[in-house]
């Protein structure tokens, strides 16, 4: 098999009207990534994975794929595919000539087309629906024909806005999963956008955060999650503190690693405001020196070992190694 190709953003900037959408970012994916493009609601994510789709012009730089600009092919001719977020089944086909539908357009046989389209629902377990139509079948399984759909134009890059925003709770948890087995099996590039932390770090080798037009942070998961850079991407992926240090300097601190001591040996004195349940822990919330508030993690039998009162003073601390300095 061919060398799967690595996907490059150069510059790529989407302008609509006055308004800059994505603002000449610049990334590298590589082959075979599982990567997510993370941030809140209008920061570019859906317009930056419109523009390698082919959907949305570019308006400045550009998308290389394998070392060639496919910034102005037509969707179709460049090795990428799209899974839309409501789906966007043709009601009136069946499953099976849904999924065939793009061999259709390209010319090729109907027993071809009734072939590759029986093999790609075989790879998402919908063989036995073959024959229904879109409204017959549970959110779920309208995904799975969605993802069928996109898989049999064998496209080097998959790109997936919001797939599971659609399914309730239990569901999105079990399709997440296959999401990341089937890309596992296919070997191929998945960028997938989204705007749930939790999904971002259950899913993704890589994430890649966008905030305001343009990337605030990428890399692994772990690093992303444990060493935020900014004081956005410290709150966004949650779990973390921002703590204005008493001689200057922000810092991002986990809340699991904040823990709790006499106010005066703490590196901060602060009070109890909230103590919250959570089943595996509890969050103490503090308000600490310069009316900041700070939540400390602390696993339940350990505090039920010491449970505290709302009003309590306390002192936080934490070790050198949990303290990560923030940029403006
Ligand atoms: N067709 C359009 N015409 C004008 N402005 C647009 C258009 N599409 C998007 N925008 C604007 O561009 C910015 C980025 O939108 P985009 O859809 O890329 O964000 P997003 O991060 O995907 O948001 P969401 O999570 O809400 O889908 C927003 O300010 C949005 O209002």
């Amino acid at each position: 098999m061919a060398t799967p190709p690595d996907l490059q953003l150069v510059n790529l900037t989407k302008r609509y009207g006055t308004t800059t959408a994505v603002d000449a970012i610049n990334h590298h994916f590589r082959a075979g990534v599982y990567a997510c493009l993370l941030g809140p609601s209008g920061c570019g994510k859906s317009s930056t994975l419109r523009m390698i789709a082919g959907h949305e012009s570019v308006s400045d730089g550009s998308v290389v794929l394998g070392g060639t600009d496919v910034s102005h092919l037509p969707p179709a001719k460049r090795g990428t595919a799209m899974m839309f977020q409501n789906y966007a089944l043709f009601p009136h086909l069946s499953v099976t000539d849904n999924v065939a539908f793009s061999l259709k357009m390209k010319g090729v046989d109907t027993a071809t087309r009734r072939k590759r389209a029986a093999e790609m629902l075989e790879l998402v377990d919908m063989s036995a629906q073959a024959e229904r139509l879109p409204a017959q079948l549970s959110g779920g399984q309208q995904q799975r024909v969605a993802l069928a759909r996109a898989l049999i134009t064998q496209p080097q890059v998959l790109l997936l806005d919001e797939p599971l925003s659609a399914l309730d709770p239990f569901l999105r948890i079990r399709m997440r999963s296959e999401l990341k087995k089937l890309q596992r099996e296919l070997g191929i590039t998945f960028i997938h956008v989204t705007h749930g932390q939790d999904e971002a770090l259950a899913l993704a080798d890589e994430i890649v955060v966008m905030n305001n037009a343009v990337i605030e942070q990428s890399g692994a998961a772990r690093d992303v999650f444990n060493a935020p850079r900014t004081d956005f991407v410290a709150r966004f992926m949650g779990g973390h503190n921002v703590i204005a240090l008493p001689h200057g300097g922000q810092v991002a601190v986990r809340s699991d690693r904040i823990s709790l001591t006499d106010p005066s040996a703490g590196r901060l004195e602060g009070r109890i405001m909230t103590i919250e349940y959570q089943g595996t822990a509890v969050t103490l919330n503090v308000r600490a020196t310069g009316d900041q508030d700070i939540a400390a993690l602390i696993p339940e039998e350990q505090y039920f070992a010491n449970p505290l009162t709302e009003g309590t003073a306390v002192g936080l601390t934490w070790e050198d190694v949990a303290m990560h300095s923030l940029h403006a």
